[in-house]
């Protein structure tokens, strides 16, 4: 089991409801999860404490057999080495060119002055034009990311994702700001990725077509709490409801 998650709870203020509640699951790796959930509904809070970008309230997360709520220091960026992000705004950064972009995605195996310097290794340099070819823009590499479409920059939010090297992708719903035609071509990507490099894929969706097509599993979350966990055959009209209720 690559991640083991038991009774994670999230409470922003003292005095507000839980923004997760009792979260309880077992993820193999390699699964495709897509996540759904009304607007508040904790999604991203969920995604975000599995790469402690947001401390749990309560609760524990066992990434392969280690508890990782409690990790510091050393320990934390080691952990957090597996997990990479992509996000709905991409994360770029807009001045920069396309592969120095790329290549943001090692900072978790450099040393601050080497990051300061920009001095990435040329082993480092080559891993980010594969990943640029993995993902179609090896012609792109040396341009401006304000020159690129929203697609394509989103292609290179999951180049950087892939050259950190991680056993899990985590999307805080990376194909909202996309076109219905573009959004799909990104899930394609994600789904062969996950397929051939068993990468486990946790993506927050606001669309239940998306959710059906390309996940393997899918977690309902309404008010903090799991209300469906089951394959995609299994979400019919009155689970749909049960989500977005
Ligand atoms: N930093 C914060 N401080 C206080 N409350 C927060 C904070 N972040 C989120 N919340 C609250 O926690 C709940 C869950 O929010 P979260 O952003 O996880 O939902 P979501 O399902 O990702 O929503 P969306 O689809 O709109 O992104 C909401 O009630 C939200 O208002």
């Amino acid at each position: 089991m690559q991640l083991i998650i038991k009774d994670l709870k999230k409470h922003y203020n003292k005095k507000e409801t839980f923004a997760l509640d009792h979260v309880n699951l077992h993820i193999d790796q390699g699964e495709f999860i897509s996540i759904l959930g009304l607007s508040g509904s904790g999604k991203s809070t969920f995604i975000r404490c599995l790469n402690r970008l947001i401390d749990p309230t309560e609760g524990e997360i066992y990434f392969e057999g280690q508890e990782i709520t409690k990790l510091r220091g050393e320990a934390l960026r080691l952990y957090r080495r597996n997990l990479a992000m992509i996000f709905q705004h991409y994360n770029l950064i807009p001045r920069m060119k396309v592969l120095t972009n790329v290549l943001v995605g090692r900072f978790g195996y450099l040393s601050p002055l080497q990051i300061l310097l920009k001095q990435f290794p040329k082993e480092d340099v080559e891993k980010a034009n594969e990943a640029l070819q993995k993902v179609g823009l090896l012609s792109f590499a040396e341009r401006p990311i304000k020159t690129l479409s929203g697609g394509q920059q989103q292609r290179v939010g999951i180049a950087r994702a892939l050259i950190q090297q991680p056993k899990i992708i985590l999307g805080d719903e990376p194909v909202s700001s996309l076109d219905p035609v573009t959004a799909k071509e990104i899930m394609l990507l994600l789904k062969e990725i996950n397929e051939n490099r068993k990468i486990t894929m946790m993506i927050n969706l606001h669309s239940v077509e998306l959710a059906k097509t390309f996940s393997t599993r899918i977690i309902g979350l309404n008010n903090g709490s799991i209300v469906f966990d089951g394959p995609p055959s299994a979400l019919d009209e009155v689970e749909i409801n049960r989500i977005y209720r």
